[in-house]
């Protein structure tokens, strides 16, 4: 095993159907584990193809009675800076598929300004760190998360970061505006990698042949500016959850058959 990927996990299931069942029962164990204590969990979700059917398997999933849902926040890695009824925004999406679901308390629920909340883009990225900010640490301005979920592109993005753009070098704020995303809409807002990167637990998760060499690039240590996901590291652990598709270029000996 590479010294690059030491610390990380892959963890392979065949389709992407059985891959959101076993995310979501790990993430519900996280957060009965994180909240036994009365202690708040921060949870960062993510968009796309899998963000979605993670949480809808967490919503199918009985245990998912077992939380106490007032303990825990909801924030996202990333945002499409579009109207808040538009079916292309991360946190309309996890709404659909989980929060409207379960007793989470509104207030818990931290979702970037919409495209007609009354903000411009770099408004909505500034009140979004503000937002950050006030349920920041002693060590940063922004909550630690328990667990970031991240999705993949095949370009190997990341939230909003997308490979050779300044973004992702950023280190100086927690969110940022970001226009002219090479992935429609182009506008967006995003968590920064400082930001991703102070989470315990950072949990990539992604499905088919078109990632695998995304996926093979982040794991044989390409630079993060070029491949955003092979920067993504959780304080604790990074656990990349995927499919046989997108585990074609993955060597066999970085497959963790015990996590
Ligand atoms: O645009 C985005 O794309 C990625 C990955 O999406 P996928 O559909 O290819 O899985 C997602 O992680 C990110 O949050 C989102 O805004």
């Amino acid at each position: 095993m590479s010294e690059s990927s030491a610390e990380k996990r892959v963890v392979v299931e065949a389709t992407p159907t059985a891959l959101a069942l076993r995310v979501a029962d790990r993430f519900l164990t996280r957060v009965k584990a994180r909240t036994r204590n009365g202690r708040v969990a921060h949870i960062a979700l993510t968009g796309g193809s899998m963000g979605g059917a993670v949480l809808r398997a967490v919503a199918d999933n009985p245990r998912a009675a077992d939380i106490d849902w007032s303990l825990v926040h909801f924030w996202w890695g990333d945002e499409r800076f579009v109207p808040r009824d538009d079916s292309d925004r991360n946190a309309l999406q996890s709404r659909n598929a989980l929060l409207d679901h379960i007793p989470v308390p509104e207030e818990n629920i931290h979702e970037a300004a919409a495209s007609d909340s009354g903000l411009n883009l770099d408004e909505a990225a500034a009140a979004y760190a503000a937002e950050l900010a006030r349920f920041g640490t002693d060590d940063h301005p922004w909550p630690s998360f328990a667990v970031c979920f991240l999705g993949v592109g095949p370009d190997g993005h990341i939230a909003s970061l997308f490979p050779d753009r300044e973004e992702v070098t950023v280190t100086d704020a927690a969110a940022l505006p970001v226009r002219d995303s090479p992935k429609p809409p182009p506008e967006r807002i995003t968590l920064t990698r400082p930001v991703l990167n102070s989470s315990k637990r950072v949990w990539l998760v992604l499905t088919g042949a078109d990632k695998a060499s995304a996926l093979g690039l982040a794991l044989a240590g390409a630079s993060y500016t070029s491949v955003p996901a092979a920067g993504a590291k959780g304080r604790k652990r990074t656990v990349y959850f995927v499919d046989e598709a997108a585990a074609s270029e993955v060597s066999p000996d970085l497959i963790d058959q015990t996590y």
